[in-house]
C-alpha cells in the first residue's frame, strides 16, 4: 500500500509544526441540475451507509436498477427552481463557501487557515483535507455544518475525514466540532431571524411551525440522538421568544422511501392548519446552517403550494442563517472554543 503525501524534494519532511486548519462540512450538492451529474451525486449520497441503513446488495440493485432511472431527472427540475444561475452552482454550494470566506476576514491575519468541503460532490473532505495539509496545517479543526447530530449527517462526515486519514502518511491532529443544537449564538441569531421576518407583516403568523429535515423512526429507535438534539434547539428558541408548544410546533420534513419517519410530517401538519382555522403562519427551519432545496423548495415552493390549496392566506418562510452576520459570529465563537490550547 502506498499512501499520498510522501516527500517529493529529496529533502527530510518537516517535522509538526502549529498551523491549524479549520474545515467547515455541509452536505453536498450535484455539479449540475443534468442528468447524468445529479445521477452521480445522488448515486454517492444514497449509496451513503450511513444514509441508507438496508442491506446494501438489495438496496444497490433497487438504487442503480430502479431510483436512478427517474429520481435523477425529478430532482434535477427542482434544484433548477432554486439553481444560483449566476455562479452556476446549488446555493448550498454558494452559502457554505461564503461562510468560509466571511470567517476567513472575521478571523483576520494569524489566524487558522479556514476552507470547506461537501460530504458528497465537489470539493470533496479528502481533497480539502490535502489542502490544508500543502499550507502547512498539522493540526486540522473539522466542523461539520449541523446544529443537531445525527449518524446520516454528522457521523458520516467524520467517517469521510477519517478515511481520508487512512490514505495519509503524514497525518494532520484531528479534532472535530461538536453539535450545537442550542449554542446562545446560534438561538440568538435564529431568534433575531424570526424577529426580522415578522417585523413587516401586517399581521403577526398565528403559529411558526418548525421543521426539521425528517429521520427513518428505526435510526431514532436504534440510538440516533437526533430527536433529543431536535428538542433542545426548539426548546432554547420557544424560551427566546415566549412561543409554547402549540404556537411553535415541531415538525420533520423530507421523507424519502416507504418506512415511518419522525412525525408529524411537515406537508400533512401545516396542510391541516387552514380547516383549523389557522391560515397565517410562518416556518423555519433551524436544522439547517444555509438555505438548500429542502428550504428553497420543499418549503419554499411545494410546502407554500400545499398550504394555499388547504386555504392558507399568508407563509413566511424564514430564511436560514446562511453567511449573515448572526452564522459568522457563531463559526467564531464555535472555533474559539474548540481550538483553545492549540495556540
Ligand atoms: C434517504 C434518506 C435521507 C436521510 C436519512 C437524510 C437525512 C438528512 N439530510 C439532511 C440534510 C439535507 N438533505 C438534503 C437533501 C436530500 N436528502 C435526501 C435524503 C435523506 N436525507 C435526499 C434524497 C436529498 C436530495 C434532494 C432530492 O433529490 O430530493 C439537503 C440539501 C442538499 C442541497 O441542497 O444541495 C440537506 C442540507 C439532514 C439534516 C438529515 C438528517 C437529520
Ligand atoms: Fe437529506
Ligand atoms: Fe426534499
Amino acid at each position: 500500500m502506498s499512501f499520498v503525501n510522501p516527500p517529493t524534494d529529496g529533502t527530510l519532511p518537516a517535522a509538526f509544526g502549529t498551523r491549524t486548519g479549520v474545515l467547515l462540512v455541509n452536505l453536498g450538492t450535484p455539479d449540475s441540475t443534468g442528468y447524468w451529474d445529479m445521477r452521480r451525486y445522488l448515486s454517492e449520497f444514497l449509496s451513503d451507509r450511513r444514509v441508507i441503513e438496508l442491506c446494501p446488495f438489495l438496496w444497490q440493485g433497487l438504487l442503480q436498477g430502479i431510483i436512478l432511472s427517474k429520481r435523477p431527472q425529478k430532482s434535477g427540475a427542482l434544484y433548477r427552481r432554486i439553481w444560483n444561475t449566476e455562479r452556476n452552482e446549488s446555493p448550498l454550494r454558494t452559502y457554505t463557501r461564503a461562510q468560509a470566506e466571511k470567517l476567513r476576514e472575521a478571523l483576520g491575519a494569524g489566524a487558522p487557515v479556514i476552507d470547506w468541503a461537501m460530504r458528497y460532490g465537489k470539493p470533496s473532505i479528502e481533497e480539502r483535507m490535502l489542502a490544508l495539509q500543502e499550507a502547512g496545517c498539522d493540526r486540522v479543526l473539522l466542523l461539520p455544518l449541523y446544529p443537531q447530530y445525527s449518524a446520516p449527517t454528522t457521523a458520516t462526515v467524520n467517517d469521510a475525514a477519517f478515511r481520508a486519514l487512512l490514505k495519509m502518511r503524514r497525518q494532520p491532529v484531528l479534532r472535530i466540532a461538536p453539535p450545537f443544537p442550542d449554542h446562545p449564538r446560534y438561538i440568538a441569531g435564529l431568534a433575531q431571524s424570526v424577529r426580522d421576518a415578522l417585523a413587516p407583516l401586517a399581521e403577526p403568523p398565528q403559529k411558526i411551525v418548525v421543521s426539521f429535515h425528517g429521520l427513518p423512526l428505526r435510526y431514532v429507535k436504534n440510538g440516533d440522538p437526533y430527536v433529543a438534539e431536535c428538542e433542545r434547539t426548539i426548546t432554547a428558541l420557544r424560551a427566546a421568544l415566549g412561543y409554547d408548544a402549540d404556537s411553535m410546533p415541531m415538525t420533520f420534513q423530507s421523507r424519502f422511501g416507504r418506512e415511518p419517519w419522525l412525525e408529524p410530517y411537515t406537508d400533512e401538519f401545516v396542510s391541516a392548519l387552514p380547516a383549523q382555522g389557522v391560515t397565517r403562519i410562518a416556518v423555519i427551519t433551524p436544522g439547517f446552517m444555509a438555505d438548500c432545496i429542502e428550504t428553497l423548495d420543499e418549503i419554499g415552493n411545494e410546502l407554500r403550494e400545499e398550504f394555499e390549496h388547504a386555504g392558507g392566506q399568508e407563509m413566511t418562510v424564514i430564511p436560514c442563517l446562511n453567511d449573515t452576520s448572526a452564522a459568522i459570529e457563531l463559526l467564531q465563537d464555535i472555533v474559539a472554543t474548540e481550538l483553545s490550547g492549540w495556540r
